[in-house]
This record gives C-alpha cells, structure tokens and sequence, in this order.
C-alpha cells in the first residue's frame, strides 16, 4: 500500500543547525559510525530524515538507493555538497559542477588520470616509492604507518599529477590538509578556532600557494617552456574553445587543482594503512600477497623498476585491497541534494534537501556480503556474484571516483616494496580506526620493521 506522497521520511530533523551533527560525528570518531547508521535503520527503516552539517537531509540505505541516486540525470537529484564542504572545495570545484560544466573540467582531470597516460608514470612513480622507503623506514625498528604512507601518497599527487617537487611548500600544504579535511565535516558555525573555521582558513592558505603554481605555470606557457601534457594545472590551463579562449577559469583550475590533492591523497593513504594492517593481522592472505611479489621480483635486476605488466599481475594484492576497500571505505558517505519536491519508496523529498548515503551500510550486509566482518580477499575473485551497486568505495555512474586507476598503481607499488624488503608486525594487534571523516587507526598504526636478508 502506497503512502501519503505528502508524508515526509520517518525521524527528527533534531535542534537547528547542529541537528545530529555532533552525536555523528562522535560516532565517526569512535568508529561507531556504522552501528549509528544501522540504529537509526532498526528504527525508522532504509529511509530516514535528519539534519547533517546545516541542512535537512534524507538518509537512504540499500542497493537500490545507492542505483538511484549514482544513475539520476541531475534533474531530480543532482550534486551540491552541504555547506562546509562547498566552502572548503570551492565553489567551482568538480564535485559541485553539473551538466556540460561538470563534462568539460571532468573531461580535463580524466585526460589526466587515465591509463595510457598512467602508464608513463609508473617508472617515476616506482623510483619514489622505493626512495620513500629507502629514507624513510630503512634503519629503523619501528615506524607510525598512517602519517609515512600520507606523506608518501601526498608526494605521488604533487610530483606526477602537479610537478610539485620536494620542499618546504609541499611540507606546508600536506599539514594544512588535514585541517582542511577535518573541516569538510564539521558544523558550519564560523567563530575563531571551530573545526569549520580552522579549515577555511586552511583552504586560504593551500589556495594562495597553488595560485602561485597557476600563475608561475602560465608565465611557462606563455614563453613556451611548457607543453600541456607537463602538469595537470597546464593541462587545464591549455584547454581551448574553437575561438581559442580558455575553456576553464582560473577560479575552476584552482578549486579543481585542490580538490584532485586532496581526493588524491587522504583516500589512498588511508587504503594502504589499512591494507598493511590487515595483512599482518590475517597470514593467509599475507602469504598468497608475498607468493604473488617474490614471483614478479625474481624475474627483475636489483634496481630495475616495476611496469604495468607487472602491476597487471598482482591479481591477488588487489583484491586484498578491495577487500580493505569494501570494508573500511575511505570515503564513508557522500551527499546529493533534491532538485525539486519527488516522491521516494512513497515519502516525500522536498526540494532543497540533501540526500546522504553511506558505504558501509551494503558493505557490511551478510547478506550481501557473507560473513562480512572477516577479511576474505577470495571474495572478490568472482565479483560478479554480488548484486550491482553493493560495492560502491569509488562511486559510481557519471560521478565515479576518476582516481580509481591512479589509486590502484600506487597501492601495488607500495605493497611490492613493503612485502619484497620488509617483515612487520603491529605494535598494537587490534588498533582502532577513527574516523575524522577519513578513517585511520587511532594511534596511527605503530608496527615493528625488519629489513628483509636481501637488502
Ligand atoms: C582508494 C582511493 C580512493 C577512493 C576510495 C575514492 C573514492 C571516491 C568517491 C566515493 C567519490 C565520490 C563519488 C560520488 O560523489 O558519488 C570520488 C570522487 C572523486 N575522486 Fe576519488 N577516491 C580515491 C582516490 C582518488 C584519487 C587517487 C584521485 C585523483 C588522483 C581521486 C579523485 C576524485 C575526484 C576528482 C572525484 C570527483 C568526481 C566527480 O565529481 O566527477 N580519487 N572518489
């Protein structure tokens, strides 16, 4: 029987402004964040309303929800980030962009990112992986896994996507990321020191500096000492319309810049702390991930670097991410906004309202997922057994992660490394992860190092 159409989802929008923001986010923090979600399932179903980061939102859960809302056109349902987010990112970035807009600067950042042009970059990507570890963890017998890997995967964003080398701007930018990503989730009230406030003044801060690289990368242009294809910001820089005026403001180039830094890297870094800890938790699936590397380093000179053939073959160290991936998602929800009054499994959806669906909410269904509280990577050796958008940790439909391919590299890259010239066991067996919203273990993951024989 079909309700009211005039009858709004089930739950409190709670007091204003705040609404359930806090209580959230604590859970985030304490990695309750899930057992939230599900609570507020158990009593008001997969459809419920509450009030997330300013605004009045619908939380919808299931594979049904997440097809509806990754394959809608944008007249029904369409991309606007809540508040602090928009403020953070910019207002031009891609995450906010529609249409022929999104198409266009999208269209640029893929150019980018996909693997023909990937492929190039392994080499160099290799050299910096192998010298991260080189000064980094070598000598030492104890290292903090999350912030080394953040430094690291923040360097791959910098060096092949912006040419950003090594300095003390790149060490500048990488402290005020986290700041920035912090505030991203946070309740929007501006007064010195709130979460939100800190993180705005951070985003001024990374924007004045990657300003500066637009400005140095044109003057590049401009003299012919640079082609499109040397960075993502020239790149952007040389897309032109058939009357040769430049197809993306600066406004966008910049936002856009910042929003590819920041996805870049706080996902990825978080992918493969977990990835490491997982490992040394389960040996099974550790031994078959070592079995795969020792096979693909027998055949290689000291020295010589990975290709993507070889990346190609690390089938099973993939699949270990994914199961990573599926089950501690590094982005843990993402928000949409009703474009006009529609009708949802018979409630209504004002216009105005953000939507918000979460990962872990189909990652974490036995039914779905068998068993899904264990590390299995076997399960994903035949992915077409669970139903479409079950496994959503990239999105999808027009708005799915363009980072995945890029994301994929550097993940096989460190592992090899870790797995072909190091042990490891954790310091703190059962650490737990905290979400800020980026999850990472609470303590960073402390785990003890020994240098394997051969180097
Ligand atoms: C493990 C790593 C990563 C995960 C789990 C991840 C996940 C996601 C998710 C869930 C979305 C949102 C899709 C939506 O709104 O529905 C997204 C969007 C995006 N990601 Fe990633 N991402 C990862 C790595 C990367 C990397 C390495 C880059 C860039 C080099 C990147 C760039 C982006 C961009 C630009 C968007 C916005 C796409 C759009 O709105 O069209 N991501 N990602």
């Amino acid at each position: 029987r079909r309700r009211s159409p005039k009858k709004l989802p089930p739950g409190s929008l709670g007091i204003p402004i705040v609404g359930q923001s806090l209580s959230f986010l604590r859970a985030l923090q304490a990695n309750t964040g899930e057992q939230w979600l599900e609570e507020r399932v158990r009593k008001y179903g997969p459809i419920s309303k509450l009030n997330l980061f300013g605004a009045s939102t619908v939380f919808l859960t299931g594979p049904t929800a997440n097809k509806f809302l990754f394959t809608n056109d944008g007249t029904v349902i369409a991309n606007q980030q809540p508040k602090p987010i928009k403020m953070i990112l910019g207002d031009r970035n891609l995450t906010e962009l529609r249409g022929e807009d999104h198409k266009r600067v999208r269209g640029a950042i893929v150019s980018f990112l996909k693997p023909e042009v990937l492929k190039k970059n392994v080499v160099k990507m290799d050299g910096m992986v192998r010298q991260h570890f080189e000064t980094q963890w070598k000598g030492r017998q104890e290292v903090k896994v999350y912030p080394l890997i953040r430094a690291l995967t923040f360097d791959l964003i910098c060096s092949s996507l912006f040419g950003l080398e090594q300095g003390v701007q790149r060490e500048r930018l990488l402290d005020d990321f986290h700041l920035f990503t912090q505030g991203m989730w946070s309740v929007p009230v501006n007064l010195p020191f709130t979460r939100f406030n800190t993180g705005l003044r951070a985003s001024r801060r990374i924007r004045q500096l990657v300003g500066d690289l637009m400005v140095e990368r044109r003057a590049a242009l401009e003299r012919g000492q640079a082609s499109p294809d040397a960075d993502l910001i020239t790149c952007f820089l040389s897309v032109h319309g058939e009357d040769h005026a430049e197809m993306i403001t600066e406004k966008e180039i910049l936002d856009n810049a910042i929003v590819v830094m920041f996805a870049g890297h706080e996902t990825s870094s978080s992918l493969i702390t977990f990835l490491i800890q997982f490992l040394a938790n389960y040996p099974v699936a550790y031994d078959s991930v070592l079995h795969e590397h020792e096979e693909i380093a027998k055949n290689k000179a000291p020295g010589e670097p990975l290709t993507w053939e070889d990346l190609g073959r690390m089938k099973y160290t993939w699949r270990a991410a994914m199961e990573t991936l599926r089950m501690i998602p590094p982005v843990f929800g993402t928000f949409r906004t009703a474009q006009k009054d529609f009708e949802y499994e018979g409630y209504l959806i004002p216009k105005g309202w953000q939507v918000f669906r979460a990962a872990s909410t189909t990652h974490m269904d036995d039914e779905i997922f068998p068993e899904s509280r264990k590390f299995d990577p076997e399960r994903f050796e035949n992915q077409g057994s669970f139903p479409p958008y079950s496994f959503v940790p990239f999105g999808g439909g027009l708005r799915v992660c363009p980072g995945y391919e890029y994301a994929k590299i550097e993940t096989l890259i460190t592992i090899h490394y870790l797995v072909t010239e190091f042990t490891w066991k954790l310091c703190c067996t059962d650490e737990a992860v905290t979400y800020d919203p980026i999850p990472m273990p609470s303590q960073g993951l402390l785990i003890q190092l020994e240098p394997k024989a051969t180097t």
